[in-house]
């Protein structure tokens, strides 16, 4: 193949709700219905994600274009300010690099930023910088990423659901449901009472054999946790996830200890890097990982993280991405189901996740989906979704 070097990086702001920032959603929608937070003990908050701010950075589409005007791009969480540290910052290490310089230009961009960088923000930024790159050389390679990364595994992906109604999720074909959890501590033992009513209350819907889980979304403290956990063993809950904040290493690693045999604890949505999912494993943090490709690090650093959570036996399971996980998901054998979101309001019907940025975005049927083998992650950008351009570049 002839070398091919990156002629323009353009970073674009969403104006629409969704796409990478599926949480900017309009209206009723389960995934803003009273869930719980770290914010929940701040009266005001408690209603809405919303109403603090988790909508306020919207999408940042990354596009990098070959100098045969191939285009591949990546998305993320990160909108405004992610199109600055694109533009501004990051585009030097790219115009002009081999397109296939992945791992150096991964590396320059982590250490050139190390000084207001290392987590969240610049993480997203790197990540979708990093998709992209995966995207642009599939697309000039003609391979479906899965296959840059070493082939697939297994012939098809299978799903557990995340949303409101594990009920529906079950009779969509999903393996099992993730629920919000809805009421936290400043909810005292009549929302502890509350939160394993409605546990007991799907186990009854659900029967015996399928999976519940409970996403805590960072909103728990440990001995609330535990109380928790000890209630929630009787309704047969799978795993208990993010329950702490990011953070609190030694909390998590005193909480497995203290979870009831058997029932798995999960974290690492919010978490970053080799060096930040390496203190996980190392403290025995947690049974599953659950990093997101679209905040980790990209495809780059997932590889490693994975590879890391393999000698340590743990297992990844990638936090929703839909396609930019599920590229992954299906090379690793450590990686033996997939997270899909119920982006649907009433979480009642299956739809894209990132609807409507992307087209041709694949969704499970019956729980499980075979990935098409089209070049890059296989996707490609609504022309009906406008992109704005919003950092100018002298
Ligand atoms: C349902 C959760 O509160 C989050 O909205 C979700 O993004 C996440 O934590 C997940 O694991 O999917
Ligand atoms: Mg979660």
């Amino acid at each position: 193949m002839t070398e091919r070097r990156i002629a323009q990086v353009r970073a674009y702001t969403v104006g629409a709700g969704g796409g990478a920032d599926y949480h900017d959603q309009q209206g009723y929608h389960w995934i803003d219905d009273h869930i719980a937070t770290p914010m929940s003990r701040y009266p005001g908050y408690e209603q809405s994600r919303r109403s603090f701010g988790l909508n306020v950075l919207g999408t940042l589409v990354v596009q990098i274009e070959a100098d045969d005007g191939t285009v591949g791009f990546g998305v993320t969480t990160a909108g405004e300010p992610g199109a600055w540290i694109v533009e501004r910052h990051l585009a030097r290490f790219l115009e002009g690099a081999p397109v296939t310089a992945i791992e150096k230009i991964w590396d320059q961009m982590f250490r050139s930023t190390l000084f207001y960088g290392r987590k969240g923000l610049v993480l997203n930024v790197i990540s979708a910088v990093d998709l992209a790159l995966y995207d642009l050389l599939g697309r000039l390679r003609q391979e479906p990423v899965y296959a840059l990364l070493g082939g697939a595994v297994r012939d098809e992906l299978t799903f557990y659901a995340t949303g409101a109604r594990p009920d529906l999720a079950q009779q969509l074909g999903f393996i099992g449901g993730k629920m919000p959890l809805h009421h936290g501590p400043h909810e005292g033992e009549a929302g502890l009472r509350a939160n394993v009513a409605e546990l007991a209350a799907m186990r009854e819907k659900v029967g015996d054999d399928f999976w519940l889980m409970w996403d805590c979304w960072m909103s728990l403290e440990r001995e609330y946790a535990v109380r928790l956990a000890g209630a929630a063993n009787a309704y047969g809950l799978k795993w208990l996830e993010e329950p702490l904040i990011p953070d609190d290493y030694w909390g998590y690693r005193d909480l497995r200890r203290q979870l009831p045999p058997g029932m798995l604890l999960t974290t690492g949505e919010h978490e970053s890097t080799r060096y930040g999912f390496r203190m996980l494993l190392e403290m025995g943090c947690a049974d599953i990982l659950q990093p997101d490709v679209g905040w980790c690090g990209g495809i780059t650093e997932l590889i490693r993280i994975s590879a890391l959570a393999d000698a340590y036996g743990a297992l990844v399971v990638p936090h929703g991405s839909s396609v930019y996980s599920y590229h992954f998901v299906i090379t690793r054998t450590n990686s033996p189901f997939s997270e899909f979101l119920m982006m649907a309001p009433e979480a009642d019907e299956v739809v894209p996740m990132f609807q409507p940025l992307l087209l041709g975005e694949p969704v499970p049927v019956d729980g499980r989906l075979r990935l098409p083998d089209t070049p890059g992650f296989g996707v490609e950008l609504n022309p009906e979704v406008p992109l704005v351009r919003a950092v100018a570049r002298s």
